[in-house]
């Protein structure tokens, strides 16, 4: 049976206090919000320079990368994947061009 994300966003807050020795994810959490931060940026750069390069499976691996690490982010900030769905819930069926369109008058 294919994991979802939400099966890897539960993973991730088990592996939070685990040792960090064992655990990737409670190593990467120990250092900090910040480094969790910077390690989202590093992978969405790798999967931008993956895409320039038209390789699709750095394209793959790097993109696995990244939303690996932008769940340890969101889960160190105490904000689930339904929220995130939510919200882009929310957004379906407005047209990006039009919602950006209403916004030229804030
Ligand atoms: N999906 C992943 C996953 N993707 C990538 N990675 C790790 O992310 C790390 C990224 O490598 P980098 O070289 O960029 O990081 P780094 O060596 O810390 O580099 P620096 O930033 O310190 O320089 C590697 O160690 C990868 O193994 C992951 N580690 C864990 N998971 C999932 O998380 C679960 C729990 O993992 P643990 O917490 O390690 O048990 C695992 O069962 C997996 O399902």
């Amino acid at each position: 049976m294919r994991a979802t994300l939400f099966d890897l966003e539960r993973t991730i807050r088990q592996r939070r206090d685990a040792d960090p020795d064992q655990s990737y994810v409670a190593k990467l959490t120990a250092r900090g919000r910040a480094k969790i931060a910077q390690k989202v940026g590093e992978e969405a750069v790798e999967t931008v320079i993956a895409a320039m390069a038209s390789d699709r499976q750095g394209a793959i691996g790097e993109s696995a990368d990244l939303l690996f690490h932008l769940l340890v982010l969101l889960v160190d900030l105490d904000i689930s994947l339904d929220d995130v769905l939510d919200e882009l819930d929310r957004r379906e069926g407005v047209s990006g061009i039009s919602e950006k369109a209403s916004r030229k008058g804030d």
